[in-house]
This record gives structure tokens, sequence and C-alpha cells, in this order.
């Protein structure tokens, strides 16, 4: 089953239910905020405080970035235009009784053309299932090439910061954003303090415990992770945070980012992937 509905204020989004999974994808930015496996726990980590509003990004959930990570681009916004831009609602299939696929696509306009002056289309595909694969499918479709960086910006939800320990990323090297230094990971990862890295040359998979559950993360075509926490300080800073936020949170995010970046060339297509189990 799945509808499209809307908060009273008019923000639209698509509720899937299928013998699997439950899903809430908004149409702005082709952001899922709720991702909910039969007889387990919310996913994905959303903030009280973030608005369902046209135009303001929601904090939590998994935002697309595109076509820029971060904000070495002075002439983007951090993070690309995209997670305010609304998509159209291409198709959904019902494949079986546990699988719905849903299709939601964006093309160049004029809006889009006063950011950034190419003419492309992106399609971001859920398999909503027993487990979440997201496809991030680029086609330019202009006569230019462009450069494009690009993330999940996955938001974990966590029993709690401290039990966490991401494993994958040891031996790997990464850029300290914090400190702009590149330094060596030694060990499986712990957070107790702000983290704000981009770690290079991952291809495996990625397994998030927490307690007694394990995440899986693998992704397609993409060689760079950033993980991310705002800890105590920064959260208080930050739009549509919850102070205390930072405790029920981790990001890991699927890239091509920073070294990892793509050039796109007219008529070129690039699909980037990820699946959580
Ligand atoms: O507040 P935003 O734009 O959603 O960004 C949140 C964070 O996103 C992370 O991916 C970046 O590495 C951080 O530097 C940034 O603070």
């Amino acid at each position: 089953m799945y509808a499209l509905k809307q908060f009273d204020n008019g923000f639209e989004y698509l509720e899937v239910k299928n013998e699997s999974a439950y899903a809430k994808i908004a149409l702005q930015g082709a952001h899922i905020f709720s991702y909910k496996v039969k007889e387990q726990e919310e996913f994905l980590w959303l903030s009280a405080s973030s608005k369902f509003e046209n135009g303001s990004a929601i904090r939590g959930g998994i935002p697309i970035c595109w076509p820029r990570f971060g904000n070495l681009d002075d002439t983007l916004p951090q993070h690309g235009f995209v997670r305010v831009f609304l998509f159209e609602l291409e198709k959904v299939q019902e494949l079986s009784l546990e699988q719905t696929k849903v299709y939601l696509r964006l093309q160049e306009s004029e809006k889009s053309r006063k950011i950034w002056d190419f003419k492309f289309e992106l399609q971001i595909i859920f398999t909503i299932t027993n487990r979440l694969k997201i496809e991030m499918i680029t086609t330019n479709t202009d006569t230019k090439a462009f450069f494009l960086t690009q993330a999940f910006h996955t938001y974990f939800q966590v029993s709690d910061i401290h039990n966490i320990i991401i494993e994958g990323l040891k031996g790997k090297t990464y850029l300290d954003i914090l400190d702009n230094e590149k330094k060596v990971q030694k060990e499986n990862l712990r957070i107790n303090q702000e983290v704000d890295r981009v770690y290079e040359n991952v291809s495996n998979e990625i397994i998030l415990h927490d307690l007694k559950k394990k995440t899986s993360i693998k992704s397609e075509n993409s060689s760079s992770v950033i993980i991310w926490n705002p800890w105590i300080d920064k959260c208080k800073t930050m739009s549509a945070m919850d102070a205390q936020g930072y405790k029920k949170f981790v990001c890991i995010e699927s890239a091509n980012a920073f070294d990892d970046f793509q050039i796109i060339k007219p008529k070129e297509t690039y699909s980037l992937e990820v699946i959580y189990t």
C-alpha cells in the first residue's frame, strides 16, 4: 500500500507500507524521514525540532546532498541545493507483498539554472523491503561536462552515542575537517567528542554496532565515507537541531566527496547506490 499525504501546511510525502517495512518519503529533497522494518525500531533519527516546510531542509532522515557535498564551493549552498527542491513522484511499483519501489525525479528548471547552470536529470530510487536500497542516478543532459560531489547524509538513530562502534574503517586515511589534517584510523571507531571526518578509499562494508543491533552499510560507486556527530556545543547552535540530539544519532554518509569527485560528461549517467540491512 502507498499513499501521497500532506501535513496541514501542504508539505507532501509518500507513505509506503508493505509486509516487510514502513517508510515516509518527502517529495522535497526526495528525503526519506522514516524507515521501520517490521518488529524493529525506527532506523532513522529525526530531530523533534525539524520543521516540515517547503524551503527548509529536514534535520534527520536521509538528506540527499547534490551536486555538492560540503561547503568547499562557495558558489553553491552547503551540500548543494536539492534538499529544498520539490521532486516529481514518477512512479511506485509494488513488486511483491514485501517489496515497494519508489521513483522520484528532478530535472533542471529556470530556478535550478539560476543556482547551478547545468541541464541534468537526478533520479532517486528507493527499494523498501526488509533492507533499504537507495540509488542516486545523475544524468548530464547538457552539452558541457559538470563536476559532481554527492552523499547520502544518513542520520542513524542510536540507543546512545556512547554505545556505538563503527567497524570497517580501521587502517583508513581520513581528512579531519575539524583541523584540516590527514590522519589514519587506528581502531574501530567510538565517538566521545565532535567528529567530522572524510574517510578515503572505503569501498568495503561498514558495520554500525549499537549494543546487540548491527547495521550493515554497503555502497556501490562510492569510495568516500563521512562520519559526523556535532557533539554538545555545535548541537546547540545548529538549525532545527535538538540540544541533546547528538546523543541519539550518528551520520555515516556514503559519498563521492573531496578527492572522490566525479566529472560527468554530456549524456553520461552516474549511479551511486547504498544498501542498509
Ligand atoms: O547543517 P548541514 O548543512 O545539514 O550540515 C551538517 C554537517 O554535515 C556533515 O556532512 C558535514 O561534514 C559537517 O561539516 C556539517 O556540519
